[in-house]
């Protein structure tokens, strides 16, 4: 039974704008410290839309949202946001600096050698391979324990054995410090690091 005083978001029948259009209602999450949720549903119905909403990145449409005060979330799209004339270090540390994350030369080395991008660090990211790409996006994770709600759209995506492994033990240790995540994946997630609740988007109207 979660407390009031652990539960770090809840969303009360939120409903989900874009481009003018309504693409999912009815949106109702609880997630407290150290709980994980799977957003899970259909291409187009409205994931991203939803995580940009909890991000604060969009209004909903309708519906309610309270997080908990001086929460601090970090949204990583499923884009990767990369620079590709800026080396992997260089990117590394504009993403740091966009998202607040002001940590030391130390622990921005570490993150780069914990994501297995250390002997690529003077690299373009142009010549970066799109599971690469994708470790040096999610590498700011590394540098969050601070943003205590991690907002992950797709943070699976084009990453190899090694990668999820690496990305698993993030959100395990995130989890276990206090922190909680919501993130989308259309991939199984088989393992038991893995997210405890999973919630359906449905696309608002059939075939929407
Ligand atoms: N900038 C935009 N302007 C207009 N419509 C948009 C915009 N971005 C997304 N949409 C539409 O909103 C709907 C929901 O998109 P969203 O990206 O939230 O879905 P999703 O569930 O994350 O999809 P996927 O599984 O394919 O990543 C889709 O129909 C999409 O085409």
């Amino acid at each position: 039974m979660t407390s009031e005083a652990d539960l770090l978001l809840r969303a009360r029948e939120l409903a989900c704008e874009r481009g003018g259009r309504l693409v999912c209602r009815d949106q109702s999450l609880t997630l407290a410290v150290g709980g994980s949720i799977w957003l899970r549903g259909r291409n187009g119905c409205g994931k991203t839309s939803l995580l940009r909403v909890l991000a604060g990145l969009a209004r909903p449409a309708r519906g309610e949202l309270w997080l908990a005060p001086q929460l601090r979330s970090l949204f990583v799209g499923h884009q990767n946001a990369l620079k590709d004339d800026l080396t992997v270090a260089e990117n590394q540390r504009f993403l740091a600096r966009l998202c607040r994350l002001e940590r030391g030369e130390a622990a921005l080395d570490q993150a780069l050698k914990t994501w297995g991008l250390w002997s690529r660090r003077h690299l373009p990211a142009r010549a970066l391979s799109q599971g690469l790409r994708r470790r040096l996006s999610l590498s700011r994770l590394s540098l969050a324990e601070d943003a205590r709600l991690w907002l992950l759209d797709e943070p699976f995506d084009a990453l190899d054995g090694e990668g999820v492994a690496t990305l698993g033990a993030a959100l395990y240790g995130h989890r276990a410090m206090g922190g909680a995540c919501v993130l989308s994946s259309h991939l199984p997630l088989g393992f038991d690091r893995l997210p405890q609740l999973e919630h359906w988007v449905e696309a608002r109207g059939a075939g929407a």
